[in-house]
């Protein structure tokens, strides 16, 4: 196969792999890149493969970037693009199922990608679009298959979480898993646990953030990757209801950890519990903690101005598409109309603040103050006080008996 009409990307490469093959050296388009191109999907970066060393390569480049040189990698920089050029490689080990314990320099290219994950992972391609294909990967992608580069149980255990990326993978592209392949992942689904989970978090979110998440958390049910990733084998039954919601599509990591803290109805603290496990960062727990309250109020008719307050401007979008993906019954305009309409959307955007309420004699600095302050603030979201300062210091008044 050679593909001809290569998406930019690719041909503003083109001359690093010239250089390359010039010298006397093998370089390919590998990985990604060459797969989504195929697949007729927008690619974000190139990856590069050569038999060249990385001495040789820094060699023939003016600007190199030792970004990876341990195993194999340099940044070329050309004409203000950064190509990430790997060398062949084996690799060995894998006594932590997570990383090889050694790793070799090689010049041949079917030796470097016999070591892939899938075979639609293991193309080459040359620089003028000629594709290698060792492992019949273009009939898999043909026929929409994750499946394997040679034996499966020895692809799991050289990296467990090959198995995330195989259901990653058949989400993003709405792939299946071959059978061969998905009977490793279940035999091997136990090795996830001895995965970075922030190398497993950012595998799922993709997976969730997939055309097909429900076909990927099926496959984790099916496989039982669902017990070694944390807290889900506390919610199958609700891991299944969500599979049995019409298609959705969800567009951010928010959305994702919001629709699933919804599904298996989590309080607040339960929420923060279950991302620490998760290791996500703590932005992506507080807008987790604000997105769930607000589908929660859509759900059960509850949608207030205090709740609109709450969540944001920000979150309550993701608020909505969660609402959405769930199937609740909701009007997207109306929502966003009545959070316009909030006489502020801010704590600072209330028209008096500590500092006055002292400095006017209405209350003294203590916990009188942060009280009455919030109540200033539920009054006016609640649009039964106006945002006006001498207004504001006449309710504090009458809250304080002054
Ligand atoms: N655990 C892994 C990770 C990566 N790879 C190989 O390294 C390539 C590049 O890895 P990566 O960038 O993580 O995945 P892509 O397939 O490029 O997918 P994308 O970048 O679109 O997420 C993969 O295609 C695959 O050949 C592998 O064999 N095993
Ligand atoms: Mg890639």
């Amino acid at each position: 196969m050679k593909i001809t009409n290569l998406p930019a990307e690719f041909e503003n490469a083109r001359p690093v792999l010239q250089t390359i093959e010039d010298a006397g050296y093998e370089a390919y388009f590998v990985g990604g890149s060459v797969r989504d191109t195929i697949m007729g999907l927008k690619i974000h970066d190139v990856d590069i493969a050569s038999s060249a060393y990385p001495a040789e390569l820094k060699a023939l480049f003016k600007r190199t970037v030792d970004t990876g040189i341990e195993h194999g990698t340099v940044m070329v920089l050309d004409h203000g693009n950064g190509y990430e050029v790997t060398t062949f490689r084996t690799e060995s080990g894998y006594q932590d199922y997570r990383r090889p314990d050694k790793v070799e320099f090689i010049r041949s290219l079917p030796e470097d990608l016999k070591r892939r994950d899938f075979t639609i992972n293991a193309l080459a391609m040359k620089e003028n679009g000629e594709v290698i294909d060792l492992f019949d990967g273009l009939t898999d992608l043909k026929n929409h298959l994750i499946r394997a580069v040679g034996n499966p149980d020895t692809r799991f255990n050289e990296d467990a979480l090959r198995m995330m990326r195989a259901v990653r993978f058949a989400s993003k592209l709405n792939f299946a898993i071959d059978p061969n392949t998905m009977d490793a992942i279940s035999r091997h689904s136990q090795l996830l646990a001895k995965i970075a989970v922030e190398r497993i978090n950012t595998e799922f979110v993709k997976m969730m953030l997939g055309s097909q998440p429900q076909r990927g958390l099926q496959d984790m049910l099916n496989t039982n990757m669902v017990a070694y990733v944390p807290v889900f084998n506390d919610y199958r039954s609700a891991i299944e209801t969500m599979i049995a919601l019409p298609n959705f599509k969800l567009a951010n990591e928010n959305q994702v950890w919001g629709l699933l803290s919804v599904m298996f109805g989590l309080q607040r603290n339960q929420i923060a519990a279950m991302l620490k496990q998760w290791k996500a960062a703590n932005q992506t727990i507080s807008a987790t903690q604000k997105i769930t309250p607000a589908v929660n109020a859509f759900r059960d008719h509850k949608l207030s101005s205090v709740v609109l307050f709450d969540t944001g401007a920000e979150r309550l979008k993701d608020s909505l598409a969660v609402a959405n993906a769930i199937g609740i019954n909701i009007d997207d305009q109306e929502v966003l109309h009545a959070y316009s309409q909030l006489p502020i959307k801010d704590d600072h955007e209330l028209a008096i603040n500590g500092g006055v309420l002292i400095k006017s004699g209405v209350v003294n600095p203590g916990p009188d103050l942060g009280r009455v302050l919030k109540e200033l603030k539920l009054a006016v979201i609640n649009g039964t006080v106006q945002n006006d300062q001498s207004q504001l210091l006449a309710t504090a008044k009458r809250l304080l008996n002054r």
